[in-house]
């Protein structure tokens, strides 16, 4: 057994997980009037309702014991002091540092300085291409942006330009490219004029094989369409770490948006990472963004852990993961603008907790990070909710809405709104034999038929939940809201002893698809590999 498994407070947690597995939550609403008033939070616009999980005062208590064991506190102040916390990597995890108002630093360098740099930098650049003052070679203004990135260099700008749609600026339209699919690059590219396109090739390395082959195709697009060697500079940007590799690239490094080997690929959006979202929604929502991310910071760093929500909404996840042996959790937005949202999440839990051994390298007996996905409300409803009602499958879901909407069709919002808490209820409450066999008997039945529909109609219940309503998505709730996970995510990879801000996991595949590359273009069987992988391989050239 691990130290963690074997300690006072994981052992006091193990001992009363049973009582709360015995006790349905529709007992402990029953049994307790005050209990939304006891396991809710708000923070500004967000309200963070957890009392339709399984916790009494009880498992609050024993949580915040296990967090305080776990030295969070110290942790927290690591982070934010700029102290190497990512060790495998030897580097400070600063995104706090992207949206700071107030010196931060590492290696006894205040960074955001640097950050305050890079930000007007972009500030200039965002405020040239809105007001048509860099234009394309021919003249013309630029009307389209391509952000050529993948993982933490894409899936950030493609989450945050969807759901702030109702603030793009009209001038403008910005597309993502991420997948080597060349079905991808080319669908975009299709109906674009090059005269009036601007790449942003983004790419913490900038050695990525994905990006670097569709940033190649889409210079080669570039030139072959119009556009000539000297043109390249009005037509491409890049944000990066990597100066030299930029300038190998053919992008002359005055164009480059830098950021900083202190900023995590899935924690970058805040940085030039997030220059789309800028030419999207303009600098001044940029900085709103920033701003509401830097008020959840503050609320994480000097909140007592109770009222706190990022460490709530991780102290219930490790509650589930750990004790309930719940290693499934839906993300489900009842908000279409927010549908890119789980994607978001996957990489950001699944990359950052997707770990099997402690910071100081022993193989964890615990169950780290949980299976992350999710689609929009009500589609999701309409597809996989009979497993999340009538199923065997354990799961927990996070529900969330904004409370305004800001489309044209806002009679559609009270309905929408009824169907979250219609859901988050039913899958609470269930609908046990009695229910089912009264309103059976109402619709006239006969007893035959009342006996063999019944346990087809009765819903367990018991699906515990999570919700958090907030105002209206504008740019600071936005990052509110997602600052808000980036910290969940850190409390429970602090509990779980393990370093949330290196990705070892994603190297293996890399290494083998180069060499397999080599492979497909040989005219002589494969035999270097397993049977399965030879055979794969020789089929696929077979087919060619
Ligand atoms: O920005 P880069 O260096 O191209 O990396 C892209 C992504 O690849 C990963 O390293 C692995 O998937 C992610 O962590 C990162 O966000």
């Amino acid at each position: 057994m691990s130290t963690l498994t074997r300690s006072p407070a994981w052992q006091a947690l193990s001992t009363h997980q049973p009582d709360m597995a015995n006790r349905p939550l529709r007992t402990l609403f029953s049994e307790d009037p005050h209990r939304f008033d006891k396991f809710s939070l708000q923070f500004k616009d967000i309200l963070l309702d957890y009392s339709k999980q399984p916790v009494d005062e009880t498992t609050i208590r024993l949580l915040l014991a296990l967090a305080r064991q776990q030295n969070l506190a110290d942790w927290m102040a690591r982070m934010a002091n700029g102290d190497k916390i990512n060790s495998t990597e030897n580097r400070a995890a600063l995104h706090i540092a992207l949206r700071a108002n107030t010196p931060v630093f590492t290696d006894g360098v205040d960074v955001t300085q640097e950050v305050k740099r890079v930000l007007q930098q972009i500030e200039r650049f965002t405020g040239k291409i809105h007001n048509s003052t860099h234009r394309g070679y021919s003249g013309l203004p630029i009307t389209d942006v391509v952000n050529i990135g993948i993982g933490g260099s894409d899936l950030g700008p493609v989450m945050a330009t969807e759901a702030l749609k109702p603030y793009h600026v009209p001038q403008l339209q910005v597309h993502c490219v991420s997948n080597l699919d060349g079905a991808h690059l080319s669908s975009i590219l299709q109906p674009l004029n090059p005269a009036t396109t601007l790449f942003i090739i983004a790419s913490k390395t900038f050695t990525t094989q994905e990006t670097l082959t569709n940033a190649h195709s889409a210079r080669e697009w570039f030139l072959a369409s119009g556009g000539s060697e000297q043109d390249i500079a009005a037509h491409f940007v890049a944000v990066s770490t990597n100066r030299a590799a930029v300038s190998q690239f053919g992008i002359d490094p005055d164009n480059m948006f830098e950021f900083w080997d202190w900023v995590g690929g899935r924690y970058s959006l805040w940085s030039a990472i997030g220059l789309p979202i800028a030419l999207a929604v303009g600098m001044d929502n940029f900085r709103l963004l920033l701003a509401g991310a830097q008020k959840m910071d503050e609320h994480f760093l000097t909140t007592p852990f109770e009222k706190n929500l990022p460490v709530m909404l991780g102290l219930i996840a490790v509650w589930q993961i750990n004790f309930f042996h719940v290693t499934n959790q839906a993300i489900l937005p009842y908000d279409q603008s927010m549908h890119r949202f789980p994607a978001y999440l996957q990489q950001l839990e699944m990359e950052s907790c997707g770990k099997r051994v402690t910071r100081t390298g022993e193989a964890v007996d615990y169950s780290t990070g949980a299976v992350i996905w999710g689609e929009p409300g009500t589609n999701g409803q309409h597809a996989f909710y009979q497993l999340l009602h009538q199923g065997t499958q354990k799961f927990t879901a996070d529900f969330l809405a904004p409370c305004q909407c800001q489309h044209s069709l806002p009679e559609h919002h009270p309905m929408l709104l009824a169907n979250f808490f219609a859901q988050t209820e039913a899958l609470m409450r269930g609908k046990n034999e009695q229910e089912v066999r009264a309103e059976l008997i109402n619709q006239n039945l006969s007893v035959e038929a009342i006996e063999r529909l019944l346990p087809h109609r009765v819903f367990p219940g018991n699906r515990a939940t999570t919700s958090i309503l907030f105002k209206k998505l504008d740019p600071a709730t936005l990052g509110m809201l997602i600052a808000l996970y980036e910290h969940k995510v850190f409390v429970q990879s602090v509990i779980w002893e393990i370093n949330p801000f290196d990705q070892w996991g994603v190297e293996l595949g890399k290494q083998l698809a180069g060499k397999i590359l080599a492979e497909l273009a040989a005219d002589k069987p494969v035999t270097g590999h397993d049977a399965s992988t030879n055979n794969l391989i020789d089929f696929y050239r077979t087919q060619q």
